[in-house]
């Protein structure tokens, strides 16, 4: 009797503590350089092969706020299957970013590289890497982004009008997906899709990216399964486009998209993209390019609506240069005077960086923090934490963009205490694109209609695998001047007359995106 007790619940129990205390050693005996004296930084590398990948996916966010609160500003951990150093804090994140090919090299976990392909920038490293970020870069120049201004400005105010023509709350975290799925399409790659063709896509690429987190184990139902799955979709979608822009640039033709301007120079290098390096930066352009800036228009509109006094500060600067009446167009030149804009914009990605951090790997063995970084492990410097462990930010947690104005602000010293787009060689190249497209979503909104939370407080917010409302954020817009279509709206912004010197605002919600929009083939 004593004995089958022992088989059946004292052995297991040791087994599973033995394998548990063999796998945590492991990395300890195998990977630590004997040549340094730096003991590990603390943590844990939770259960055998699966580290503590699970414990990630369940507490999203307070996955690393928990243990830095714990362990300080670099821990241990084992996540999406390799053992990971995880730091937070200016120094230790500038040593990092600024790092690059010296001590540490861009890798993504092995799921990212899996489904979202090989071929593209951000998985690309070395001199291919320097190579192809010097061509993209050019399509983000100032000219470029002159170019991009209207088409941009377009779509964001035919997704205004449409948000504030509807007769109920509008979800914003979907809607604003497809609104900046629409500006990476047209701008990025110069596709042209329908309504319909707009949110299979942003379905296709929300499922694709709900996958990247997870372990890179290919079975049935595993999130690396389903992720190939949801891009293999999107490859085949893409086809008949990639095929289409292949034969306008073999032909000369320039859409004047970036995507245009990377093959065109391949050509004119005498260089061959294949097709799967097409692809993958097509999904790259597009994943990149939606889903970050898709997470800050929502938090903006969050914010706004929780800040009537900061609506009201924009609208009393764009009254100033003289572009409060709806429907004026604006240069890249009259965007960048909208001091007050800029730094509304600039804590909305301080206050909610929509990424919360980037990956890379030890070339060798290096110091960080008085800890060893074993070489080859991954390393994970995190963005939202730095920022709320800032010292530099007074009440960090608190919303307000006159931290920015010139005499307070504290730019020079806070270049690493603000990393919402990375920094060094591999900083973020969508970085002035992205901001200039939520200063034009500022300016759209705040001058054509006002909004209010359904629910007068901040709602929950998720973390992975990108930041967002828990609840979608459902908001009811009116048109300025226009009928509230739900309960009295308490934004103190200026009345219609005042906007339109008498005249009507016209609700323009039948306005056809793709007859407008010039630059697809
Ligand atoms: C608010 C919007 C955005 C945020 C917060 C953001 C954030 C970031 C961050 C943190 C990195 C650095 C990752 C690392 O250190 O490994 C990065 C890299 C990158 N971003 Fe963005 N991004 C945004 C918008 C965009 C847009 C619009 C594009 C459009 C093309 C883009 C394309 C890229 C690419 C291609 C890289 C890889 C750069 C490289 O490895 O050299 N991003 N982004």
């Amino acid at each position: 009797m004593l004995v089958e007790l022992l088989t059946v619940l004292v052995l297991p129990c040791v087994a599973l503590l033995l394998s548990w205390k063999l796998w945590t050693q492991y990395y300890t005996w195998s990977d630590t350089d004997t040549g340094s004296d730096l003991p590990l930084p603390p943590g844990s590398m939770g259960l055998p092969f699966i580290g503590e990948t699970l414990s990630l996916v369940w507490q999203g966010g307070k996955f690393s706020t928990s243990r830095h609160a714990h362990y300080g500003d670099v821990f241990k951990t084992h996540i999406l299957g390799r053992p990971t150093i995880r730091v937070r804090g200016a120094t230790n994140v500038r040593k990092i970013l600024l790092g690059e090919n010296h001590i540490v090299t861009s890798l993504w976990p092995q799921t990212f590289r899996t489904v979202l392909g090989t071929g593209n920038l951000a998985m690309s490293n070395g001199e291919e890497h320097r190579l192809r970020r010097k061509v993209i870069m050019k399509a983000f120049n100032y000219e470029a982004l002159e170019r991009y201004v209207p088409i941009m400005q377009e779509i964001l105010r035919e997704s205004v009008l449409r948000w504030c023509g509807a007769p109920q709350p509008v979800t914003v975290w979907p809607m604003a997906r497809e609104m900046a799925f629409r500006v990476a399409s047209a701008v990025l790659v110069g596709f042209q899709h329908s309504d319909e063709e707009i949110q299979h896509l942003t379905f296709l690429f929300t499922n694709m990216v709900k996958n990247l987190f997870s372990l890179p184990v290919k079975l049935p139902g595993s999130g690396l399964s389903n992720g190939l799955f949801y891009r293999e979709a999107i490859d085949k979608w893409m086809m008949n486009h990639i095929q289409r822009k292949k034969e306008f640039v073999m032909q000369g033709g320039d859409s004047g998209d970036v995507l245009s301007h990377i093959m065109n120079t391949a050509k004119d290098n005498g260089e061959k993209l294949s097709d799967q390096e097409i692809q993958d930066t097509v999904v790259e352009l597009l994943f990149a390019g939606h889903e970050t800036t898709s997470s800050a228009a929502t938090s903006l509109i969050m914010h706004l609506a929780l800040q009537p006094r900061v609506v009201q500060k924009v609208q009393e600067e764009l009254e100033k240069h003289g572009l409060l009446q709806p429907d004026q167009p604006m240069s890249l030149e009259q965007v960048g005077r909208l001091t007050y804009v800029g730094q509304v914009v600039k804590e909305v990605l301080r206050r909610r960086p929509p990424i919360g951090g980037g990956y890379r790997r030890a070339l060798k063995s290096f110091e960080i923090g008085g800890f060893q970084v074993p070489e080859g492990w991954a390393v994970l410097y995190s963005i939202r934490d730095t920022h709320e462990a800032s010292q530099i930010f007074s009440s960090p947690e608190l919303f307000d963009p006159d931290r920015w104005t010139a005499e307070t602000s504290q730019a020079p010293l806070a270049r690493y205490d603000m990393v919402t787009f990375g920094g060094g060689p591999r900083a973020c190249v969508g970085k002035e694109f992205a901001k200039l497209q939520l200063k034009l979503l500022c300016v759209e909104l705040t001058r054509r209609c006002r909004w209010k939370l359904t629910e007068d407080k901040a709602p929950d917010m998720k973390f992975l695998p990108i930041v967002y409302p828990a609840d979608g954020l459902p908001v009811i817009f009116t048109p300025i001047g226009g009928k509230s279509h739900g309960d009295k709206n308490k934004n103190g912004v200026l009345h219609e007359k005042e906007r339109t010197n008498g005249k009507d605002s016209p609700v323009l919600c039948s306005v056809s995106f793709e007859k407008d929009i010039n630059v697809a083939i």
